[in-house]
């Protein structure tokens, strides 16, 4: 068994070498740790070993992470990458079983996946009406700005409530409460940091849960998926009893539950729920974070932006449709998102046969994870990558151009359900914010352009004063 687990299979990419029972975790660990995030260090191993595709294993699981916009591409679109992994945390992220839409595969993931696409468009989502939604946000926000423009504010404290706001609309119908939101934000929050601190302990042995189930993260896991699910149980029991007036997602699910659709599960739409949530809220309000934060620290940017929304819109609310009319306000967008990519390592993916990446083979069930993060800085795609540069995205007829070399919503089968909620939502409160008002750094100090990368990629908390356009 020994010699097994650290033997390489035939034709395998090159990577560090395992050790009995822990692979090549150590290693993995120390990078991520000196590098300050998983997608660095691995980032930093692939170019020490020369290659696109880094072959690891972590405990008992093979990983594979691929590099290139080629073989990213291959991972995003190819049906053999379609699995996700089947794991002890896993099961634990979606409450318990492998199931939702995030995390399943299958038949069950595609069913779901589908269904879920189909019934939140019939509800509005991606239509006018959810411009409509996201223009009252917009009001909302201005008004709060306008109240509290006396002292400094922090953009964390405005933007993810206002996603959340609107993804619960299309998920649960009804506007929640603010403190309730509150409370479900923190929880959020808390759950992911909870999740990436106890990931390398639970995942690559689980059974530590039994011994130290306070000390691996496991009953406060525990405990946070008990008071997240009690929030869903909630307005799932107040829709049973037709105490939402507005046509919803859960509405659309409980009508198939109510048909006795084999897989239609009160746990299924509970789990969808959460999902849809955990999905949608902290990667939307973190790209609008990030692009206030590019603002501030390319002054001389804001002014530009300021005169095409002036001169295109005057005093008009803005919404998507404006977006080719705003090359670019659109093109500093589609800079934020590859100069902060905020998800920099998409998957995790399971490989459902042996397949071949870039002339190595791979064997069936490794996991495979994506690196964005490294296309989007890729010299070969970009000239100075580490430069923020919106004129990148520019022709010179004044169109915009190289977005097909951007994935910040992965690509294929498995793309992002909710990026036309992400991107009209980012435009609208981005446009609307700087319509109004002159972003300026508190008492001078600009914000660290470091982001703190854990899942996904979040500025480094900062405030910024917002100035009224007279
Ligand atoms: C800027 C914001 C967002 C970014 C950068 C983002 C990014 C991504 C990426 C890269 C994936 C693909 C992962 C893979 O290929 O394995 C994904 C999947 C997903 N996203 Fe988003 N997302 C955003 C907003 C949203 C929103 C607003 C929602 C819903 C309200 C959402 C729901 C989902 C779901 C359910 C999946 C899983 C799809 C599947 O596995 O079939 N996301 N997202």
């Amino acid at each position: 068994y020994v010699i097994r687990s650290v033997t390489k299979p035939r034709k395998f990419p090159p990577g560090p070498k395992w050790y009995p029972f822990f692979g090549c975790s150590s290693l993995v660990a120390s990078m991520t740790k000196k590098h300050g995030s998983q997608w660095k260090g691995l980032s930093t191993l692939a170019k020490e070993y020369s290659t696109e595709v880094l072959g690891l294993k972590l405990g008992n699981e093979i990983v594979v992470v691929v590099y290139g916009e080629k073989n990213i591409r291959q991972a995003f679109t190819g049906k053999e990458f379609e699995g996700r992994p089947d794991s002890f945390f896993v099961k634990l992220r979606c409450l318990g079983k492998r199931i939702g839409i995030t995390f399943a595969d299958g038949p069950l993931w595609r069913e779901h996946r589908n269904f879920t696409v189909k019934q939140l468009r019939n509800i509005g989502f991606g239509k006018t009406a959810m411009g409509n939604d996201i223009q009252c946000v917009l009001a909302n926000i201005i008004d709060y700005i306008g109240r509290n423009n006396d002292k400094p504010i922090n953009p964390t404290s405005i933007m993810p409530t206002a996603v959340m706001n609107v993804i619960w609309k299309y998920v649960a119908g009804e506007q929640i409460n603010e403190e309730r939101l509150a409370f479900l934000l923190d929880l959020l929050r808390a759950r992911s940091k909870a999740f990436a601190m106890a990931g390398g302990w639970l995942n690559q042995a689980p059974w530590c849960r039994y011994l130290f189930p306070e000390l691996s993260g496991y009953s406060l896991l525990r405990r946070m998926n008990q008071q997240i699910s009690e929030i869903i149980e909630e307005a799932i029991r107040k829709h049973k009893i037709r105490a939402v007036e507005e046509q919803d997602f859960i509405y659309s699910f409980l009508q198939e539950v109510e048909g006795n659709k084999t897989s239609f599960t009160e746990e299924q739409l509970k789990v969808i729920c959460l999902d849809l949530l955990i999905a949608g809220s902290q990667t939307t309000s973190n790209v609008l974070e990030f692009a206030f934060l590019a603002v501030l620290r390319n002054g001389s940017l804001q002014e530009k932006l300021y005169n095409e929304i002036s001169q295109v819109l005057g005093d008009d609310v803005p919404c998507w449709a404006d977006s080719h009319r705003l090359v670019y306000v659109s093109a500093f967008l589609l800079e934020v998102q590859r100069f902060y990519t905020i998800v920099p390592l998409a998957g995790p993916r399971r490989l459902l046969e042996d397949t071949v990446i870039d002339g190595y083979l791979i064997p069936k069930e490794s996991t495979v994870l994506i690196s964005v993060g490294d296309v989007h800085f890729d010299p070969k795609i970009w000239d100075d990558p580490d430069d923020f540069k919106p004129e990148r995205f520019i022709d010179e007829s004044g169109a915009l151009k190289n977005s097909e070399h951007m994935y910040p919503f992965g690509l294929g089968r498995r793309r992002c359900p909710g990026d036309s909620l992400a991107k009209s939502f980012i435009f609208i409160v981005f446009v609307g914010i700087l319509q109004k008002y002159r972003l300026e750094c508190s008492n001078g100090v600009l914000p660290s352009p470091e982001p703190v990368i854990g899942l996904i990629s979040a500025p480094r908390p900062y405030t910024a004063e917002f100035k009224p356009r007279i």
